[in-house]
């Protein structure tokens, strides 16, 4: 943390703040209780609530708002994503875990410890501790929930299903789709991203853990960019084939493109999910060996744009519109017709905001290779116009395909914001 040299913003800083680790030393020397009768600092307990020091205000994304953070905000360092299965069959008790998952959110979003750390030693801190004395990181809970939370086994489990929007379905098995149980499907999805991965874990974790009884994992994936430390300058990040990914993408600063494109409108489906957005989420490993062995001509082709620029083939600047039609003296298109630009761009009309990870998860036992790709993580107001018919394409004609494997999958409708006194869902369940 740096020091804060603003001495009005220091002095609100020493009355207010008191850190985790303060308060997790506090209650580790009896409680906090004991220290209050012994101190007669009436206002311990209010602290906690206080301002954080300027420094941490910095890396603070508000959870409160129209919107989810995590869908318009700037990528952070790091991703935590879950997939989970509900087990209560109790629609009370469901309702409960969102509204304890609201109060959990809002303080994780903070940087602050879930719940009151003054838990006596003989019980459980009700925080698990790791983040303690570390920064918010600009976290970010983005919570999302799955058909089968609606309907399962043709059963209308929690007496949603009038309420399930059209578009909240299965994706379509695709060709080539090698997808995995273990990394499919979800009735609820967490996507926590931190520009540290401790804090993200941190908040996934705790947020299983008040779930205990309510749901439980299903499936999880961890997931990277280059740092803020690494790349000051924030170029567009770069994937495990070394191309930059993720520079054409909705602008988040225009409302008209995020209402077009993002966020699902009065009129679209159910009233519940306005201000929402679907996340579809994939899997995909890649073959990292085999690229490595492809000269660069031919991966510059598979994608249709420059390695080191980014740049279009046949353009000069990464971020030029794409020129489809030009051709090369041989009467080729410069940018080629299985190449992964031309076909996921299509007429540009289908656009999909794109918030990508890499993960490298170890060796992928089977092959004796690095299990590494990336967890694709897109945002939309309409699968069915946007991921769906892109992923058609993709699926038939990508030259990218001899490269990768689509191994997990699946769909969320991520709730709208949270209003102050509100809680997540509550246009769903009220
Ligand atoms: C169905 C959607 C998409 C999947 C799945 C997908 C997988 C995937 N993509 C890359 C790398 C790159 N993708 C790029 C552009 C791009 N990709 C999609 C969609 C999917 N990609 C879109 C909509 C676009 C933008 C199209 C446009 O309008 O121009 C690029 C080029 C640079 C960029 O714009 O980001 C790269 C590189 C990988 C490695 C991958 C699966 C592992
Ligand atoms: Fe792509």
């Amino acid at each position: 943390m740096t020091k804060n040299t603003n001495s009005q913003d220091e002095s609100v800083h020493n009355q207010t703040k008191i850190s985790r680790r303060d308060m997790l030393k506090t209650a580790g020397v009896g409680g906090v209780g004991v220290i209050l009768g012994a101190t007669g600092l009436g206002g311990l307990l209010t602290i906690k609530e206080g301002k954080a020091s300027s420094t941490d205000k910095k890396e603070i994304i508000p959870f409160y708002g129209n919107h989810q953070g995590g869908i318009i905000t700037k990528t952070q360092n790091h991703v935590y994503f879950v997939s989970l299965d509900v087990t209560t069959a109790n629609k009370e008790e469901l309702v409960k875990l969102f509204k304890d998952w609201t109060t959990a959110a809002a303080l994780l979003s903070e940087g602050k410890p879930v719940g009151d750390l003054s838990s006596n030693e003989f019980l459980p801190p009700k925080d698990t501790g790791e983040a303690e004395g570390l920064s918010a990181s600009n976290l970010t809970i983005t919570f999302g929930v799955g058909p089968s939370l609606f309907v399962r086994d043709n059963q209308d489990r929690f007496g949603l299903k009038q309420k399930q929007p059209k578009e909240l379905v299965d994706l379509p098995k695709f060709p080539l789709d090698a997808l995995e149980e273990a990394w499919t499907g979800g009735d609820l999805c967490i996507q926590a991203c931190a520009d540290d991965l401790q804090v993200a874990f941190h908040a996934v974790r705790n947020l299983i853990r008040i779930a205990r009884g309510k749901a439980i994992l299903r499936w999880a994936q961890t997931g990277f960019q280059r740092t803020k430390q690494a790349d000051p300058g924030q170029e567009t990040p770069r994937n495990l084939f070394g191309f930059k990914d993720g520079t054409i993408n909705p602008d988040v600063k225009s409302e008209k493109q995020l209402n077009e494109h993002v966020w699902v409108q009065p009129g679209d489906g159910p009233n519940w999910l306005v201000n929402g957005s679907y996340l579809v989420v994939r899997r995909i490993q890649m073959f990292i060996e085999v690229w490595d062995r492809t000269t660069l001509k031919e991966q510059e082709k598979t994608f249709g744009r420059f390695r080191d620029s980014g740049a279009p083939l046949g353009q000069k600047d990464e971020f030029e519109s794409l020129n489809l039609a030009q051709k090369n003296d041989q009467g080729e298109f410069h940018i080629p017709v299985d190449s992964h630009t031309r076909l996921s761009h299509g007429d540009g009309s289908q656009p999909i905001l794109r918030r990508a990870y890499s993960y490298s998860d170890g060796m992928d036992a089977k092959t004796g290779s690095f299990d590494a790709g990336l967890l694709f993580l897109c945002f939309q107001r309409q699968p069915s116009k946007q991921f769906i018919p892109i992923q058609e394409r993709l699926a038939t004609m990508d030259k990218l395909n001899e490269y990768i494997s689509h191994r997990g999958s699946a769909i969320f409708a991520c709730l709208p914001g949270v209003k102050q006194g509100g809680y997540l869902g509550e246009t769903i369940f009220s």
